[in-house]
């Protein structure tokens, strides 16, 4: 893996950094500023070493249009409080406005390009795409700096495309995060367990086949298990699921079964009258959700069940929560999860932005965690042991 130092002088230079600064949000306010915290080594080396720093990064999924509610403002404001160096915000992506921004920028300064993801280019699957917005940010640099560990698992023209473009090295986070991550990926110590959870339930799934081979247990919770429910013939109401990924759960299930892998699914579910934090809910066992309700949570069995699992295991990998933890409500299950793995004795991670930010917003001492990931999907692919884009294309 290429690092800094590969880069040379960087005094007067102007480096290009893909950050992961992809933050919950309430409104404008961060309520977890973990990843930008996380992000700070690598952009203070670099002033340190004189260069002038232009920072990429995305906020949500705007889906290629601007959207003033993914703007980065609040980021760039956090980010100017937390390294105590100027921030400019450039008010587009590589525009006129970014053109200028980074044209002004002087040593020890930083310009923040706005969300990356406002631009359709970025996460085309057309290559030539692409390419043509990895080149007009080329044009902003002299070096590039991949640090986003959090969207390596991207082919996006900020994360992939780019790294082909310039020089390039694997900033302080990424390089850490591989080796931490390591641990868990080079022969873990058994049982080894994976707990699935979140919303973004196709995404993850795939990673499941893989994890099939690897995992000893499976425990599935928050969004994702649905999908499962479903796929064990039960009805799950309002709550998300993705239909057309039911043969696919059918297909591990059976796949697990032939493996000796177990699958912990939820034996009952927190169902609320709707996605609120006043809703009124009460707990039902998971074969029986009434059609008018939704899961939000696991109930307090499945917790029990799945706290027992943890603690018979040596090696315990977890992304996405439990339930809706943003809500009071519905934060028993992930505050289950991360006491039992808090309290094991077992070789401990947690991966995800919102996995991590419920760890430090639910009060757990992050110490307790062997390792806090700043990426989800990202670590998860690591884990399965696939070769991420984002981190091949450094490699000399
Ligand atoms: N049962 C559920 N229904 C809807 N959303 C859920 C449910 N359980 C968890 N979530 C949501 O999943 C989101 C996090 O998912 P995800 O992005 O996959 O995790 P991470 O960021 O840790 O990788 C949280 O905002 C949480 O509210
Ligand atoms: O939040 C992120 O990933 P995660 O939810 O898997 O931790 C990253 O910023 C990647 O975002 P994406 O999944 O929209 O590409």
């Amino acid at each position: 893996m290429k690092t800094i130092d590969t880069l040379g002088d960087l005094r007067g230079k102007r480096v290009l950094v893909r950050s992961d600064f992809n933050v919950p949000l309430d409104g404008d306010r961060i309520t977890d500023d973990g990843r930008i915290r996380a992000a700070l080594p690598t952009l203070k080396r670099l002033l340190d070493a004189g260069a002038k720093v232009v920072v990429m990064a995305h906020l949500g999924r705007p889906k290629g249009e601007v959207k003033p509610e993914f703007s980065l403002a609040p980021v760039a404001k956090r980010l100017e409080e937390l390294l105590g160096a100027p921030v400019k915000l450039a008010k587009d992506v590589v525009g006129d406005d970014a053109k200028a921004t980074v044209e002004s920028l002087q040593e020890g300064e930083v310009a923040l390009l706005e969300n990356i993801r406002f631009d359709p280019r970025e996460t085309s699957k057309d290559e030539a795409q692409r390419e043509e917005l990895a080149k007009a940010l080329a044009k902003f640099a002299d070096a590039y700096v991949s640090d986003g560990f959090g969207v390596v698992h991207r082919k996006q023209a900020s994360v992939y495309d780019i790294a082909k473009l310039l020089p390039s090295a694997a900033g302080l986070l990424v390089l850490k995060e591989i080796e931490s991550l390591r641990k868990a990926t080079d022969n873990p110590e058994r049982p080894y367990a994976v707990v699935l959870g979140g919303s973004k339930v196709s995404d993850k799934l795939g990673v499941i086949a893989n994890l099939l081979t690897k995992a000893d247990m499976l425990l599935i919770g928050g969004g994702m298990a649905y999908t499962f429910l479903k796929a064990q013939g039960y009805e799950v109401g309002k709550s998300l699921l993705e239909e057309d990924q039911v043969p696919t759960v059918q297909r591990y299930l059976e796949e697990a079964k032939a493996n000796g892998v177990e699958i912990v699914l939820p034996v009952d579910v927190v169902a609320a009258e709707a996605f609120a934090a006043d809703a009124k809910f009460e707990v039902v066992d998971a074969d029986a959700i009434p059609a008018d309700l939704m899961g939000l949570d696991i109930g307090p069995k499945s917790q029990e069940i799945f706290a027992e699992k943890i603690a018979s295991a040596k090696t315990v990998a977890w992304n996405g929560p439990m339930g809706v933890f943003e809500f009071e409500a519905f934060a028993g299950g992930t505050k289950a999860v991360a006491k039992a793995m808090s309290e094991g004795d077992c070789f401990s991670v947690v991966g995800g932005g919102d996995s991590a930010a419920a760890v430090r917003l639910l009060g757990f001492d992050e110490s307790t965690f062997s390792h806090i990931s700043t990426g989800g999907g990202a670590s998860l692919e690591l884990l399965e042991g696939k070769e991420l884009p984002g981190i091949a294309v450094l490699e000399d």
